[in-house]
């Protein structure tokens, strides 16, 4: 596998609309013949561009979209959309040209205007912080379909309509792919949508043109410090999605200093919501159990509504992520007791999240989990989690991406030696970086933190399971973090296969420890 344009959801029925009333509607400056020409979809890259499309080429980091004008022509692009810079670049491309300021910056409402998202919208659910997003996602769409609704989500691992379901590559899609998939999703009659929404897709203009009813806070804690100076500047990415135009109303973890400040800095109605006793909130998770297999939790309104139920994932968190997304539906207008109702039946909560902390193996031999966690205080919370039913000893398998925030590695390599008993240092995705590089940081952070913790230094991932299997027995746990539901590997621009999930079970099965 190599880096593939990812499989965009599209509507199967477009109604076109007139490229002319699309440069008058949006004030375009027109060069080139529009004639009677209609446009049926939009989209940034030249390699997913479809017959009819609109093409918006757009300046990035490596190119200016607007030199692929010609592949997105042969593609069968009706248009470009481009600023001044990409009209010069094109004016050779053979396709007529509409010109504005910043083309990505129009991108979210052209693609709007295009896919009709604003008419009969199904309820538009968003959810953004560093750690949960796509747990609360999962969720929400699990509660759902327990309620009997037909619902949709996009997330880092997926993107879902109904029950048909792609890989995602990017956690928040462009504008232009996140209204086709509504328009999809319209048409087979999803009306409730939860949507993962990172900073950098609030910075990036990907979540444009639409209004969420309902916008969802779990935590803030160290990431991304490559795309943003400072964590104020990451938390004001965050506190966009809590604003008038961007969404309706709010529902706001408030454990954290950060958690309380975006309450009261938020430009929308909010509710809040707390996992701990010593803070005031509209809602209270109280949790009562914590189990290998499920976490249980009673959730508590001021006003005195309450519901006990279980979620059948690992740790406290996940039962936080659960009443976020509890109290978001609540919020939207689903009824509270209804909800009770079906919550409150034996089995609780029915949802699976992709590679997040997920068990891969059976009754018998070490416990493992395959988690996405990549984050240090992700690391911390999935660390005390295991901990807590592990009888034996803890191993951790890990590594850090290249090319991405390296000052967190240090507190990573601290958190896992300080949490696991055994650490195996292995590679992620290096991308363009040393590997070694990456997990020499790792180690001199495990090393500054626990002297003599056992670590083991192992490139090749699936020789790392393999070793951290080999040293773990019955009464142990091992958690891989990391590559989570990925199937792929990234090496110097190269996606090369491995599934963590796949491979490690393999593993299991030739120890003998899973049929
Ligand atoms: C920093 C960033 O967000 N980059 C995104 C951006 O890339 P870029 O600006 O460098 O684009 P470029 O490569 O210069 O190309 C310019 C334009 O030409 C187009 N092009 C390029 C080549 C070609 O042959 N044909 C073509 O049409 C591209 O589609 C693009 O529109 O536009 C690309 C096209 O949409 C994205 O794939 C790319 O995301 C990269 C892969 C990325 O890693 N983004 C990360 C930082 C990100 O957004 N992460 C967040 C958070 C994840 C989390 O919570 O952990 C996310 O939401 O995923
Ligand atoms: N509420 C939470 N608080 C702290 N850590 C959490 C919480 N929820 C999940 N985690 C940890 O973070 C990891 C990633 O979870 P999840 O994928 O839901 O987060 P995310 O915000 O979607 O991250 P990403 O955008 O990178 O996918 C989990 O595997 C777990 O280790």
């Amino acid at each position: 596998m190599t880096g593939s344009p990812p499989t965009a959801l599209r509507p199967q029925h477009p109604s076109p609309r007139s490229l002319r009333g699309l440069a008058d509607e949006f004030g375009f400056d027109v060069r080139g013949e529009l004639g009677d020409l209609e446009v049926t979809g939009v989209g940034l890259s030249s390699a997913a561009a479809r017959p009819g499309d609109l093409y918006v080429g757009v300046p990035g980091r490596n190119a200016h979209g607007a030199q692929f004008a010609v592949a997105a022509r042969e593609a069968g692009a009706v248009a470009l959309l481009t600023d001044e810079a990409g009209a010069a670049l094109a004016t050779d491309a053979g396709l007529p040209i509409l010109v504005t300021a910043d083309a990505r910056a129009a991108l979210g409402d052209v693609a709007a205007w295009i896919h009709r998202t604003a008419d009969n919208p199904a309820t538009l659910f968003a959810v953004t912080g560093t750690n949960g997003k796509t747990s609360v996602v999962y969720l929400l769409y699990g509660i759902l379909r327990q309620l009997g609704v037909i619902a949709g989500l996009t997330s880092t691992a997926e993107r879902r309509i109904g029950d048909e379901a792609v890989t995602s590559s990017l956690t928040t899609p462009e504008a232009s792919e996140l209204h086709a998939l509504l328009a999809r999703m319209r048409e087979v009659d999803v009306r409730a949508v939860g949507i993962e929404v990172s900073a950098q897709a609030l910075s990036r203009h990907r979540v444009d043109g639409l209004v969420f009813d309902i916008a969802g806070f779990t935590n803030l804690s160290h990431d991304h410090l490559d795309d943003y100076a400072t964590l104020e500047e990451y938390f004001e990415a965050k506190l966009e999605l809590f604003q008038p135009g961007r969404a309706r109303r709010g529902v706001v973890t408030v454990d954290s200093a950060w958690g309380e400040r975006l309450a009261r800095e938020s430009g929308i109605p909010v509710t809040t919501l707390t996992t701990r006793a010593d803070v005031a909130a509209d809602w209270r998770l109280t949790v009562l159990d914590e189990e290998a297999a499920y976490t249980s939790f009673v959730l508590e309104g001021a006003d005195g509504r309450r519901l006990e139920t279980r979620v059948p994932l690992l740790g406290w968190y996940m039962a936080a992520n659960a009443a976020l997304a509890i109290v978001m539906l609540v919020d939207a207008g689903y009824d509270f007791a209804r909800i009770a109702e079906v919550l409150e039946r034996a089995g609780g909560i029915d949802a699976y999240i992709p590679g997040r902390a997920e068990r891969i193996s059976g009754d018998r031999g070490p416990i493992v989990y395959i988690d996405y966690g990549h984050s240090p205080d992700a690391f911390l919370q999935t660390l005390a989690a295991i901990r807590r039913f592990t009888t034996g000893r803890v191993v951790m398998v890990f590594g850090a991406d290249g090319d991405r925030d390296t000052t967190k590695r240090a507190e990573m390599g601290a958190i896992a030696a300080r949490g696991a008993d055994v650490v195996v240092v292995t590679d992620f995705h290096p991308r363009f970086e040393d590997p070694a590089a990456i997990r020499a940081a790792l180690i001199e952070g495990a090393r500054a933190a626990v002297p003599d913790r056992e670590i083991h230094e192992i490139a090749d991932p699936r020789e790392a399971f393999r070793t951290a299997l080999a040293l773990a027995d019955e009464g142990d746990s091992i958690l891989y973090a990391g590559p989570g539901h990925e199937d792929y590997h990234e090496v110097r621009g190269v996606k090369l296969p491995y599934s963590a999930r796949e491979d490690s079970k393999q593993a299991l099965r030739d120890a003998g420890w899973l049929e």
